[in-house]
């Protein structure tokens, strides 16, 4: 029966947990030591495990946080303290249960002689010893009908065996009813304790979360070391009310008997299961434990991670924790169960004495068992000191590791306090080369102090000696700066002043610019009225006539008699020796044989002059063959004829003029031969053009398609007569002979712009090379010749009869009789300068043709072109008068009055000359003259 009490006293072993904590674990395993040698006198001791529990727990704690090298080692150095008083109670708890086995044994003998009277119990209590044989901690049989208590009572009851057996004998039924009522009574008040102990822990464990989620993990501790005195508080309730329970059961020995087994055989059990759940947890505690020491390393090294970790170790604290709470809630779920059955086994207690007496045999052989349990334990126990002392080598390493630590750290030290030396060393040696810089500045700041006092002296000197020169430099400056505050206003009255000057000497200028324009103006118009009035004087039509010399290749002839003399007297004087009657020609101008192309072109310069100021002139060569018309318009290459010399002198003008008037001088050629028109610039030289009426309406000719060159120089006027000269080569197969026989026709035009006063002119001159006038009937040309003949006569007798109405100032002109005359129309007209230059033959072969010529530029002389009068060429050429007709049609031309010429272009509507309609006209008109007239045909 003792062997029983033996061997569970073995499981005392987890009170090794309990020395883990500082303050309770040596009072609880004195306790738990007293319990064993007081014959089990405590019975809650499964009660007191949330204590064990928590206070593990709180180890833990403070081992993760607040362990330090320091605590480590004071706390090594407890541990192994307790340690060894752990053995030498294990030690005597050994001795204990030795003396236990012994009073087993002599108990043995005694139940031997009383077997007969306990037969009966035995039988009825087969089933609660087997369970007990099975029983190792474990409640899993505890469903059976008997119940887990009634096996707690039947080891417990080979302790006190005799005693119960007696007061089982002694009592009555009638008093283990009345016992059971208290029991049950009792039952129910430390179930209700239980119900509330549980409230209580809930509470608590509801409290440690929130005080968990509250105040963190740095306020665990406090709430552990609460949660503590909580639980010894709850712990002292607990063992008062279980003596209370104690004291109230106490007045029936056989009750307090069985009880006190009863109680004893639980708490056995208790102890068993709980110290092989303390190896668990010691286990379990030291693999933590060397892993907080891991952490605690990595801590030192990884200060960062320190809160992280101890956060795991508190989730896992908080989860053992939880899973102790659950523990307990099973075991206190079984404890009430196993109540409640031995509440319901109670009636059988009588029984029980029976069968414990009957039951030896199974006690020894549980006994038995007991101590190999009890050997297990013994090894268990032994691995477990192999554990610690494996835990302890782990905390000399840890110690080796921190005093390896404390060595670097050390070392450092050292390295910094040799570092510190050195870095005193080069301060004082800087310190000491300071000192010698400042000493040296300061000898050298007072040298150099002392040359500027010695300079400050002399300056001192200057001053004083410069005091009146800079009394008047300031005299000086005041005065400029006044001057220089006044110049601005003084600047501005003079820019005033001086604009007011430049307005009005602009305003002068002007008004003088005015007034010179207006003189300049008067000038020109008064130049013009005097040049107009000049060529006016000098009549609108001037006859001049030159006399070729005789080529080389005449004065061999016959014929070639001079039968052309001058008056050395008047150069507009002719005689014409004509078969012995000496013939007299006035004209405007005769230029005898030696006269040069200058002097004939300084006669007709006024003329081209007239043509820049606006006026039409026409200058046209008339004569036989070969008298020199083309000579004189065109001359020779090295000694330039009209043409060219005209046209330089109006570049030479216009260039003069150039400031103030802008001139565009354009020039076109053209050759009229048997009455058609040809356009000797074109491109086709055969292309007839045609003379049309300008379509604006006024009034102006102009020929279709003819081409304008503009010229400005004379390359220009050369390349322009190289051009027609080479076209008209073009059309014709002998150019000398053509040129004979057909009119060429060199237009220029100058149109002028004065950009100052915006006045516009706009002159032609014509510079006319007429065919040949010689007399059909002696040149005796037939077919072709004939054609040409009689166009040339037709041409030269409109040119007459134009001529002729002009000066009978006939209110109709017949221009269009002939495309010359056509074509010559504003240059004949209105106040219009016309020069003819009668080329003569000086030969007597060509008297009839000289006579001819001069008699038609005679006549020609006569007519006056606008309002200038003629009465003074009337009255002087009354006497030689004769009509221009180159048949030499003698007319007697009265004076006429001077009238503007009547141009009915009106009447000339049509774009094309009807020559066939006006020619007939024109043709009675001239045989009307010749039938009234004195002219007569020249034989
Ligand atoms: N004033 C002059 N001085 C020198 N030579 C002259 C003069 N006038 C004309 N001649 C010469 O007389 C010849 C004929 O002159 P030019 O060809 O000019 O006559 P023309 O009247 O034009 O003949 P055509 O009617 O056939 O054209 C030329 O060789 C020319 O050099």
């Amino acid at each position: 029966m003792y062997g029983t009490r033996k061997t569970w006293d073995v499981g005392h072993t987890p009170c090794l947990q309990e020395l883990w904590n500082k303050d309770l674990s040596l009072d609880v395993s004195a306790s738990s030591l007293d319990i064993l040698m007081s014959n089990g006198e405590e019975e809650s001791s499964f009660l007191s495990l949330p204590k064990s529990v928590l206070q593990r727990h709180c180890l833990t704690s403070d081992l993760s946080e607040t362990a330090t090298s320091e605590q480590q080692q004071l706390l090594i150095q407890t541990l192994q303290e307790r340690v060894c008083e752990f053995q030498a109670r294990l030690s005597s708890e050994d001795a204990a249960k030795r003396l236990l086995l012994q009073r087993l044994q002599t108990h043995d003998h005694q139940l031997n002689q009383d077997n007969h009277q306990n037969e009966e119990h035995l039988s009825i209590n087969q089933e609660p010893q087997e369970q007990l044989r099975l029983q190792d901690g474990q409640l899993i049989q505890a469903a059976s009908p008997t119940g887990v208590r009634s096996s707690s009572v039947l080891r417990q009851k080979p302790v006190d065996f005799p005693s119960a057996v007696q007061v089982s004998k002694v009592h009555s039924q009638e008093q283990l009813q009345k016992d059971e009522g208290e029991k049950l009574a009792l039952i129910t008040g430390l179930h209700t304790q239980v119900k509330e102990l549980e409230e209580k822990l809930v509470d608590q464990t509801q409290e440690v979360e929130r005080l968990r989620s509250e105040l963190g993990a740095t306020d665990l501790e406090k709430q552990l070391e609460v949660l503590e005195s909580e639980n010894q508080r709850l712990k002292q309730e607990l063992r008062a009310s279980q003596t209370q329970t104690t004291c109230s059961t106490g007045h029936c020995p056989h009750s307090q008997d069985v009880e006190a087994l009863r109680g004893e055989l639980c708490r056995k059990d208790e102890e068993c299961r709980e110290r092989e759940r303390r190896l668990a947890a010691l286990e379990q505690q030291v693999q933590e434990r060397t892993g907080v020491v891991v952490q605690l390393q990595q801590q030192l090294e990884e200060a960062a991670q320190h809160r992280q970790e101890l956060q795991q170790q508190l989730e896992e604290a908080s989860r053992l924790r939880s899973q102790r709470e659950e523990q307990l809630t099973s075991r206190l779920r079984d404890a009430e169960e196993a109540l409640s059955r031995q509440a319901a086994l109670t009636p059988q207690v009588k029984y029980v004495t029976k069968t414990v007496e009957v039951e030896s045999a199974q006690c020894k052989q549980a006994l038995m068992e007991a101590q190999g349990r009890n050997q297990a334990l013994q090894e268990q126990l032994s691995v477990q000191r192999q554990l610690l002392r494996e835990l302890e080598q782990q905390l000399h390493e840890s110690q080796r590791t921190s005093s390896q630590l404390r060595q670097q750290i050390l070392v450092y030290e050292d390295e910094m306090e040799r570092a510190q030396g050195q870095l005193e060393a080069e301060m004082q040696s800087l310190e000491e080369e300071k000192n010698r810089v400042i000493e040296e500045a300061f000898i050298r700041a007072e040298s150099e102090m002392k040359a500027v006092h010695e300079n400050l002296a002399g300056v001192r000197m200057n001053l004083l000696t410069l005091q009146p020169a800079l009394r008047t430099l300031t005299c000086d400056y005041n005065c400029l700066k006044r001057q220089v505050q006044d110049f601005p206003y003084m600047l501005e009255k003079a820019i005033t002043e001086a604009k007011q000057e430049i307005c009005q000497v602009i305003g002068e200028v002007s008004s003088a610019n005015q007034e010179l324009l207006r003189k300049y103006k008067r000038e020109m118009n008064l130049r013009k009225k005097c040049h107009n009035e000049l060529v006016r004087l000098k009549g609108n039509i001037r006859v001049l006539c030159r006399v070729r010399p005789v080529c080389a290749g005449e004065t061999d002839a016959a014929d070639t008699k001079n039968i052309v003399t001058f008056d050395p007297d008047d150069d507009a004087v002719l005689y014409l020796s004509n078969k012995g009657k000496l013939m007299t020609f006035e004209l405007d101008k005769v230029f005898p044989t030696q006269a040069t192309q200058e002097e004939v072109f300084q006669e007709v310069q006024s003329l081209v002059t007239s043509c820049i100021d606006g006026f039409n002139v026409c200058i046209f060569a008339y004569g036989q063959t070969g008298s020199g018309k083309t000579y004189t318009m065109e001359g020779v290459p090295e000694d330039p004829g009209i043409n060219q010399r005209a046209l330089r002198l109006l570049f030479s003008e216009v260039s003069e003029k150039k400031p103030d008037w802008d001139y565009k001088i354009t020039v076109s050629m053209v050759e009229i031969y048997n009455e058609t028109l040809r356009n000797l610039l074109g491109d086709n030289p055969n292309e007839k053009l045609d003379i049309k009426m300008c379509p604006d309406g006024s009034g102006q000719l102009y020929v279709p398609g003819l081409t304008e060159f503009t010229v400005e120089s004379v390359e220009d006027i050369n390349k322009v007569f190289d051009l027609g000269h080479m076209n008209r080569a073009t059309a014709c197969t002998n150019l000398n002979e053509h040129s004979s026989r057909s009119h060429a026709l060199l237009i220029v035009t100058v149109a002028g712009f004065n950009s100052s006063t915006g006045h516009r002119t706009s002159g032609k001159l014509n510079l006319v090379d007429l065919a040949g006038s010689e007399r059909i009937a002696k040149s005796g040309a037939e077919g072709s010749r004939l054609r040409e003949a009689q166009c040339i006569n037709k041409s030269l007798s409109a040119l007459g009869d134009v001529i002729n109405a002009l000066r009978s100032k006939h209110s109709h002109v017949p221009f269009r009789n002939s495309r010359l005359t056509y074509l010559l129309q504003d240059s004949l007209s209105g106040d219009s300068k016309t020069l003819m230059m009668v080329q003569v033959s000086p030969l007597e072969s060509n008297v009839s043709e000289s006579v001819c010529s001069l008699k038609f530029a005679q006549r020609v002389r006569t007519v006056e072109i606008g309002p200038s009068s003629s009465s003074r060429r009337q009255a002087e050429n009354s006497s030689t008068s004769s009509s221009p007709t180159h048949e030499s049609v003698e007319l007697d031309s009265p004076p006429v009055t001077p009238v503007p010429l009547p141009i009915s272009r009106a009447s000339s509507a049509g774009s094309t000359l009807s020559s066939n309609s006006k020619t007939s006209t024109t043709r009675r008109r001239s045989h009307s003259q010749l039938s009234t007239g004195r002219m007569k045909l020249t034989a």
